[in-house]
């Protein structure tokens, strides 16, 4: 790894604190988000409605730097929407201009899709491309973002004219993670009395600009997955646990309510482990490791692996409290090298 790399850590560091500042009671959120800068992958946030998450990305673009675009999910939104606008000018002709993904450029560094789940299936699978190849077809040329990250929001309350991700299209998401209601009183009363939680705006412009400096994001993310040692015996830990969750009976897990052997119908896939190895390892390195723990692997294993895993139908339904139980049995069943 370069000279520079603790100066990196540093940065990140401060980044972590600044964003627990302005964005109160997501401690584990925030440090995931900033794991998969690390990782250059794409996130989704699904929770509750009002609980920070538009606020905890619109804080991370802001310290991550970089053009910024923002797209709002609705029924009506059509792939061509994001690619281009259409309007009559001034002088009575029509004109064509670029639409959210191409008006910043290539440089794009985030873009965040909000309710991503209020829009189409046609909207997603455009936006898998973007996730999958961090490039776009569109007036007769191909455009590449080299720095893209997408950021995605879903509230887990509407069900009514919305539609779920394709699991091709979960499956590029690096992270899918959790955003509940802060769960300390006294944050929750600092949310409701302190005024400078009431405006969004002037609440993350406390955040330095750029201080994650995206376009060195790349090079500091493949020196961090070739500098960071994992071990033969973390590696064996890695597998057993991943196939522990693709043949539960196999490993013999017990679940209350579920029988392992019918509980699983795919997921866990090569890129799904992958990922997992990835954010392992930048975890390890925000912590200032050069070898990576089973306690980073653990930390991650949810976020990472939970929107992977696809349940037989008869259990999809209960898959909020499966899925972790299946974690959790994983967890305590496969042995922990020391
Ligand atoms: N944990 C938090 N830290 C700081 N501010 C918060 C937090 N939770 C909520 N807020 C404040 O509450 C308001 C709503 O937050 P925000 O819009 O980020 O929620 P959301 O989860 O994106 O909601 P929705 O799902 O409806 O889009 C904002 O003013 C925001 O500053």
């Amino acid at each position: 790894m370069d000279s520079n790399i603790s100066d990196w850590r540093v940065r990140f560091r401060d980044a972590e604190k600044a964003l627990n500042g302005v964005v109160l009671g997501q401690t584990r959120s925030i440090r995931l988000l900033l794991i998969s800068a690390l990782c250059r992958g794409h996130v989704l946030l699904a929770g509750d409605v009002g609980t920070g998450k538009t606020t905890l990305l619109r804080a991370m673009a802001r310290a991550l730097g970089g053009p910024y675009a923002r797209v709002e999910g609705t029924v009506d939104l059509l792939p061509t929407d994001l690619i281009y606008a259409a309007h009559i000018a001034e002088d009575g002709r029509p004109r064509i201009e670029p639409g959210p993904v191409l008006e910043q450029g290539e440089d794009l560094a985030v873009f965040f899709f909000n309710e991503i789940n209020r829009a189409r299936p046609q909207v997603h699978a455009l936006l898998l491309r973007l996730m999958a190849e961090r490039s776009l077809s569109a007036f007769r040329r191909e455009f590449h973002f080299p720095h893209l990250q997408v950021f995605a929001d879903r509230n887990q309350i509407e069900r009514d004219e919305t539609f779920e991700l394709p699991a091709a299209a979960r499956d590029r998401f690096l992270m899918e993670i959790a955003v509940d209601a802060p769960a300390a009183p006294e944050d929750r009363v600092a949310l409701a009395f302190e005024p400078r939680f009431h405006d969004t705006t002037t609440l993350i412009a406390s955040v330095g600009q750029g201080m994650l400096r995206y376009r060195g994001l790349n090079d500091l993310a493949a020196s961090i997955q070739s500098g960071i040692h994992a071990s033969p015996a973390l590696q064996r830990y890695v597998f057993d646990l991943c196939e522990a969750l693709r043949h539960p009976a196999s490993a013999d897990l017990v679940l209350e309510g579920a029988d392992a052997a019918r509980l699983i119908r795919g997921g866990i896939s090569p890129r799904g482990m992958q990922y997992l190895v990835r954010a392992a390892r930048a975890g390890a390195w925000i912590e200032g490791r050069n070898a990576v723990l089973p306690q980073d692997v653990r930390a991650v294993l949810a976020p990472v692996m939970a929107h992977r895993i696809f349940l037989a139908p008869a259990y999809e339904p209960r898959r909020d409290a499966l899925v972790p139980a299946l974690i959790d049995a994983a967890f305590a069943k496969i042995p922990v090298p020391a």
